[in-house]
């Protein structure tokens, strides 16, 4: 039989465990009992039935293999959709233009990060952008946001290219070392298949480590990676696998003071928890070792003459937080909550990107050709010794077409959630075209369906969910950017790519020169084929390819075997003679 301790028995340890289940208990029967009494909270949104009466439908949209289903969602059920939480929450997936008007810009203050989001990314990164709201936000994105000025970013122009640069001579080494292997053996004789994304995941690291921190985590020279570089790539896929797990932290963080929750932590028998808890301590101490190492620099003033670390962010972020009132500077540990949150948002989206740019212009051979003759055409007229300036790259219009279209229809991020802490009723279209609106009470969880968004035919026409570079060239560019009747209220191209409003992405204008300059480079020296792998884009919040192989397992049973990675054919450029 169960008997309660006497009160001598309650030691602290056990009170605090104790105190977790009552938690857990109360909030899994408060759920219970309003699942049971419930009514719709919104009989006329359509949407898909639930597929769990314990977690709704939040199996579908939380799998690696979910991108399908928040593809349907709006293609289905129109630009409000509604989905089931735990215990038959409902929640809105939204991909309509004027309720995503009113989410992420009139209404902003209503409608905030998920407190799942806000407290995961405080335990794992500390108190940065992405682990703040309300006013202490707002404070942060305005020490952050200046260091994102288009000056600062010609400033780091040379880098981009210094890296890009060398990206190239190591890529050439392995297309030669293949090709030799290959030399007897096909007739891609001078090609060599090369893992692009591992490349471009390499890149993006090294790139936003240098140019934001001033410090180099992989010098693009060995296959080695140092630990930070592998804390950084397991956090994302791990995290996503924790997805559900995860929506109980808020409650967690309540429990105790912070040792205790460490300790608790560290005896969690699971390879995922123990994986993000030590992915979190190697970027904190990484980061809190280099902010030392500058603030030491700072009193001898030797910031601004240092090797490369001149230019980077954080030290144009120290000397203006030096410069703000004290009330409005930021702290030791929101520092350091800043430097790893960049490094993280930076890295894996930004790799996403440029992977499927390659992989766009590998099937796509006749666009690659033409823009790599808008490339090439520059270079010839450039001055530079086969670098183009800031203003020249930005202007390239193919350039601009591909990636802009890229990202639209392949966002890295496909969506993001937000929470309603104030009610509100926002308009949104029909699917039959009228007008109408919803209230959204508090507490309601919000979907903001970036990607949906994206391929909205009411937003971007017929042609919406083809890959057509052409709808930002020339007169229909102009037409894309200025006439569509039903707008996104997004911060780059009209899209929601980067997101809109308060807390849209603070590094969009770096992601974007940082990657033409990555292409720009790539492209004059290498052309991009498909191999004859089949590939697939799975999603864990971020998209990443992998190759699928097909076998034929016990009893004759086909099998799907995955393997991170985007293989293509690279062949060295020979502008002479064209090949
Ligand atoms: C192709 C590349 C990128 C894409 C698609 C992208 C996309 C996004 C999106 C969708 C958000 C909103 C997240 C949310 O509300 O939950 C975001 C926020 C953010 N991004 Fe990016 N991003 C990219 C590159 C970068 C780079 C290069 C940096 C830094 C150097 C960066 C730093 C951030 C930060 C700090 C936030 C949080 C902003 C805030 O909450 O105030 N991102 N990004």
């Amino acid at each position: 039989m169960l008997s309660l301790p006497s009160l001598a028995e309650l030691t602290p340890a056990r009170l605090l465990a104790y105190s977790l289940a009552a938690l857990t208990a109360h909030s899994f029967l408060s759920r219970v009992l309003k699942f049971l009494r419930a009514q719709s909270v919104f009989p006329h949104i359509p949407g898909p039935p639930s597929q769990s009466w314990i977690t709704g439908n939040l199996g579908q949209l939380f799998t690696n293999k979910g991108l399908p289903f928040h593809l349907l969602l709006s293609e289905r059920y129109g630009g409000i959709a509604r989905v089931y939480g735990f215990f038959g929450d409902e929640q809105l997936y939204i991909c309509d233009p004027r309720a995503l008007h009113s989410i992420l810009v009139k209404d902003q203050d209503a409608f905030d990060e998920t407190a799942v989001f806000i407290e995961n990314n405080r335990i794992i990164f500390g108190p940065g952008l992405v682990a703040t709201v309300g006013e202490q936000h707002k404070r942060q994105r305005k020490a952050v946001k200046p260091v994102f000025s288009v000056i600062q970013l010609k400033k780091l122009t040379p880098l981009f290219y210094e890296l890009a640069e060398k990206l190239c001579d190591v890529i050439s080494k392995e297309v030669r070392g293949e090709a030799i292997m290959n030399s007897d053996a096909n007739s891609n004789a001078d090609s060599g298949r090369v893992d692009m994304s591992e490349w471009m995941s390499r890149i993006a690291l090294e790139t936003v480590g240098q140019a934001v921190l001033g410090y180099s985590f992989d010098p693009l020279d060995s296959r080695q990676s140092n630990p930070y570089t592998a804390a950084v790539k397991e956090l994302i896929p791990t995290l996503f696998r924790l997805s559900i797990v995860r929506q109980f932290v808020p409650w967690l963080t309540r429990i105790g003071p912070p040792a205790f929750r460490r300790k608790l932590v560290e005896l969690v028998p699971h390879e995922a928890v123990q994986k993000v808890k030590n992915s979190s301590d190697v970027m904190y101490t990484t980061a809190k070792g280099i902010l030392e190492s500058k603030r030491k620099k700072i009193p001898e003033r030797r910031l601004e003459t240092e090797g490369p670390s001149r230019q980077d962010i954080i030290t144009e972020l120290l000397k203006n937080n030096e410069r703000l009132p004290e009330s409005e500077q930021l702290s030791e540990e929101e520092l350091i909550g800043q430097m790893t949150v960049l490094i993280f948002g930076a890295q894996d989206t930004t790799s996403s990107a440029l992977s499927r740019v390659l992989y766009m212009l590998s099937v796509h051979p006749n666009w690659q050709d033409d823009l790599r003759g808008e490339i090439l055409e520059a270079l010839d007229t450039s001055d530079r010794d086969g670098r183009l300036r800031y203003e020249d790259v930005v202007k390239l219009p193919l350039l601009d077409a591909v990636l802009k279209e890229t990202l639209r229809l392949f966002p890295p991020v496909p969506f993001v959630r937000r929470t309603a802490i104030q009610e509100r009723t926002i308009p949104f279209t029909t699917q039959a075209g009228d007008t109408s609106s919803v209230t959204i009470p508090v507490g309601t969880t919000l979907f903001v369906g970036i990607a949906g968004a994206n391929r909205m035919e009411s937003v971007w026409g017929e042609d919406a969910k083809e890959w057509n570079p052409e709808r930002w060239v020339g007169s229909r560019g102009s037409e894309t950017a200025h006439s569509s009747s039903a707008k996104l209220p997004g911060i780059y191209a009209g899209t929601l790519s980067f997101l809109g409003g308060s807390r849209s992405c603070v590094g969009y204008k770096f992601a974007e020169i940082e990657m033409k300059i990555i292409l720009v480079t790539l492209l004059s020296r290498f052309t991009f084929a498909k191999t004859g792998d089949t590939i697939v884009w799975n999603l864990s919040q971020i998209i990443s390819p992998s190759t699928a192989t097909r076998t034929l397992g016990d009893g004759g049973v086909e099998e799907v075997e995955e393997k991170k990675g985007l293989p293509l054919l690279v062949r060295a450029y020979d502008s002479k003679r064209g090949l």
